[in-house]
């Protein structure tokens, strides 16, 4: 039967990454994307500047958005200090198996924690089901229309504090309106906008990290 592409780019990085090595988990993952055949990672420009917002941070706790095949999962694990955790939601259970493969390719398992789901369910289940009090910064990376209506549910249910960044991706492509205007205009965030480029591409895309004031 024929592959599925997220089963080519597992196969990718199981060809070319060397075990244990989260970045090169991330160059065989680029690199296929690049050479090969496009997909939806964050990509490696986007993802220097996610690094650079990851080793600001610093973080304990982090969410992830959207798993999809792992690569901002791996990307972000790789720079957390040795106690650190990232939860990631994925509610396709194909994507979440490619993603756990991964995710075991890069040697990072104790560090990431899969839940398949979808974030609407999930998260009003955080405090109870994994023990998380608040996070220091969440990473959106689903439907671009759940960003918004999941970030008011993550301020419902007490899961940002003050200082919590919020860190989103495709405001500009394909886009996050409503999300954007939210953060921009909303007294209890300071946003910034990071420009750079849709991953593999030449077309504007860009970061927007938020940062919830309480
Ligand atoms: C129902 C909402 N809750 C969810 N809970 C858990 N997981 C969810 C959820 N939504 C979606 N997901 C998962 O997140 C992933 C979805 C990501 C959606 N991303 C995009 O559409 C996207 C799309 C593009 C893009 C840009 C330009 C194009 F021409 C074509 C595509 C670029 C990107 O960087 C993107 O992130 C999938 O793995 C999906 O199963
Ligand atoms: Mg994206």
């Amino acid at each position: 039967t024929q592959s599925t592409r997220p089963q080519r780019l597992l196969h990718a990085v199981q060809k070319n990454a060397t075990k244990g090595d989260p970045r090169s988990v991330v160059k065989a993952i680029d690199n296929f994307c690049r050479q090969k055949e496009w997909a939806m990672n964050v990509g490696d420009e986007k993802g220097c500047i996610l690094d650079s917002v990851v080793s600001e941070v610093n973080p304990v706790t982090v969410l992830e958005l959207g798993t999809y095949c792992g690569y901002s999962t791996v990307r972000i694990a790789s720079l957390l200090p040795p106690r650190a955790k990232i939860i990631t939601l994925e509610f396709n259970p194909d994507y979440a198996k490619i993603a756990r493969q991964v995710i075991a390719w890069a040697g990072l398992e104790d560090k990431i924690q899969v839940v398949e789901g979808p974030s609407g369910e999930w998260i009003p289940k955080m405090k109870e089901q994994f023990g998380v009090k608040t996070f220091d910064l969440v990473f959106l990376d689903h439907w671009k229309d759940r960003y918004l209506p999941d970030t008011k549910l993550l301020e419902d249910c007490g899961l940002l504090r003050k200082g919590t960044i919020l860190l989103a991706d495709n405001v500009i492509c394909p886009g996050t309106p409503d999300y954007l205007e939210y953060v921009r205009n909303s007294p209890r965030y300071k946003s910034q906008y990071f420009k750079s480029h849709l991953e593999y591409t030449k077309a504007e895309d860009g970061l927007e990290k938020s940062v919830f004031l309480g």
